[in-house]
């Protein structure tokens, strides 16, 4: 019943289309700083060609500027000639802002522009309502990883996005790491797996260096190790193509090391708990959807 494809294990070499388009980014906080560090990291089009904008201006979008290069905007005429040049928009605010600023700009948006959403839970439906015209949209859900190249994207399609959106689309996230292109509903697990994901990542890795240093180690090399290890791990399911529970059974001997830790952690419920908090994750971001939409369409 559903489409699901994965692409762009690395990322993708820059695309001569891309070069030619001006991409506006609705919100200038973390999620917009780390696709737009990836997009003039890679050279996807010249850095002016992306626009940016805040409610706050100020210093936040003068260090955008003084890192990246790109075109910024504080006066709300030139923020909607910015939106209005785009042929890419991407919605960037958090969910409680996303109602009032959508509806602010739908006046100023117009048909041929595609909309690119980053919100967490918002659906397409809600999106073209606020819009109060079916553009085409694309809904996505990234990672904060985007700023190095290594993000990770779930995508989904509105019915209006044209097969040259669509590539769009997908090159600009490829650009900034892989994606997987799924049927929208499930885009609350990919928020589940790897929106959220590199929290529960950071979490593990910021009890691995208290535990190091509690056992006796310098911070610092705590550190180095953990990051090393973390790396070391994902380098080899990627390479090897392994199940993860095969490569676990090579790290643990029996009546050994490892195999004390794990008993523990699982006395524990860790693995459970852990898989409870990502499905957390996902069910909030149905529920700040469920919101919005009841919001704005009184369903
Ligand atoms: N952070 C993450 O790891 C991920 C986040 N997302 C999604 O990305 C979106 C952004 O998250 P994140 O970057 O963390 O949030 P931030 O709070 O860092 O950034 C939000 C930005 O939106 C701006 N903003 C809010 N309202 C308006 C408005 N009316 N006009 C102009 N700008 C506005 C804010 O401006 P100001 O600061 O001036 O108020 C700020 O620049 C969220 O919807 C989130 O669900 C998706 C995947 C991962
Ligand atoms: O925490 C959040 O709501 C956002 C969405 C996914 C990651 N960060």
């Amino acid at each position: 019943m559903t489409t699901q494809s994965a692409a762009g294990a690395s990322p993708a070499a820059p695309d001569t289309q891309l070069q030619q388009l001006r991409f506006c980014f609705y919100g200038a906080g973390s999620m917009a700083e780390a696709v737009a560090r990836g997009m003039t990291g890679r050279k996807l089009c010249p850095p002016e060609q992306i626009g940016m904008f805040n409610r706050s201006g100020g210093q936040r979008l003068a260090d955008l500027r003084a890192l990246y290069g790109v075109t910024t905007a504080e006066t709300p005429e030139d923020k909607d000639r910015l939106l209005a040049e785009a042929d890419v928009v991407i919605l960037s605010m958090k969910p409680k802002d996303a109602e009032e600023a959508l509806r602010s700009v739908a006046a100023t948006l117009r048909p041929g522009q595609l909309i690119v959403s980053m919100i967490a839970g918002l659906s397409i439906r809600t999106i073209q309502a606020l819009l109060g015209q079916p553009l085409a949209v694309v809904r996505t859900m990234p990672n904060t990883s985007s700023s190095i190249g290594l993000g990770a994207t779930g995508l989904s399609f509105s019915g209006e996005v044209s097969d040259e959106q669509r590539r769009i689309g997908e090159q600009l996230f490829r650009s900034v790491g892989m994606t997987v292109t799924v049927e929208e509903p499930l885009l609350e697990a990919v928020t589940g797996v790897s929106g959220s994901g590199p929290a529960y990542l950071y979490y593990i890795m910021e009890s691995m260096i208290q535990a190091g240093v509690e056992l006796g180690l310098d911070s610092g090399l705590a550190r180095e190790l953990t990051v090393q290890t973390m790396l070391g791990a994902a380098e080899m399911m990627r390479i090897t193509g392994e199940q993860p529970a095969e490569l676990r059974r090579q790290v643990t001997s029996p009546g050994g090391t490892t195999q004390a830790a794990i008993a523990l952690m699982e006395e524990h419920g860790v693995g459970l708990h852990f898989r409870q908090g990502m499905k957390k994750s996902s069910q909030r971001a149905s529920e700040i959807g469920r919101d919005l939409e009841r919001s704005v369409l009184g369903d």
